[in-house]
């Protein structure tokens, strides 16, 4: 890396659907432009304009799991190719609600997906490469489903899934988590929006002040 270009940073979101990701990435992403970082916000399946088209795909029609996890790799790939990397390289920060974690936690943990076919599309795909950090935003599935039933939204394929399937999506990240203790960070999300921002930038903070 060149003198005076800083570098830049990987930041990924996780957690069961309705944990409250997305109202806390936007926090982050003002944040960190508040400090002067310039910040390529994306997120998985999808961010680019292939990835939305599977992305399409992916939440509403239905497949083998094995097809599911490979289209989440494809979709990943390009992203890595015409997004990610490129931020990366340019010095900006990206902050991807969702990553490779989300893969494991949902196919292998609630699917049922080989782990070692997992590991190799891993493997192929950003072989030594993984965020800088992860946020793991952990919620029962009573909670998580409380809250998507508040939106009004239609669910799509992986929301309508059972309580049974998001406690095992739960336990692969918390699995995953306790991997990787120094890049995944859990984060209790059964707490006041302003608590849970409040901790969240004080990890941030921590590891890049
Ligand atoms: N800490 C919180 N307490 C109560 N409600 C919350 C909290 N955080 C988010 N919500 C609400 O829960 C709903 C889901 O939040 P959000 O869309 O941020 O979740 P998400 O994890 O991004 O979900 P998904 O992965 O399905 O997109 C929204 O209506 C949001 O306002
Ligand atoms: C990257 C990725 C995502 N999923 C699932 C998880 C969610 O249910 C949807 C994405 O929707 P979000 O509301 O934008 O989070 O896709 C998955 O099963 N596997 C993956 O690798």
């Amino acid at each position: 890396m060149s003198e005076g270009v800083t570098k830049g940073r990987f930041i990924t979101f996780e957690g069961i659907d309705g944990a409250g990701k997305s109202s806390q990435i936007a926090a982050l992403v003002a944040h960190l432009e508040g400090k002067g970082r310039v910040v390529d916000q994306t997120r998985e399946p999808g961010g680019t304009e292939l990835g939305e088209r599977l992305r399409e795909l992916l939440l509403h029609q239905p497949m083998h799991l094995e097809t599911e996890a490979m289209l989440m790799f494809a979709a990943r790939r390009e992203h890595l190719a015409v997004r990610i990397r490129p931020a990366l390289d340019a010095g900006r920060w990206v902050v991807s609600d969702r990553f490779s974690d989300a893969t494991y936690a949902y196919q292998v943990g609630g699917r049922g997906l080989d782990p070692a076919k997992f590991a190799a599309l891993e493997q192929w795909v950003h072989p030594g490469f993984q965020p800088d950090l992860t946020l793991v935003f952990d919620l029962s599935p009573e909670r998580a489903a409380q809250r998507l039933a508040g939106t009004g939204n239609a669910p799509d394929r992986f929301e309508r899934e059972r309580r049974d399937f998001f406690e095992r999506v739960r336990g692969a990240y918390l699995e995953r988590a306790a991997a990787d203790p120094g890049r995944v960070r859990v984060i209790d999300a059964d707490r006041d929006p302003a608590t849970i921002r409040g901790e969240m930038l004080a990890i941030v903070e921590e590891r890049w002040p």
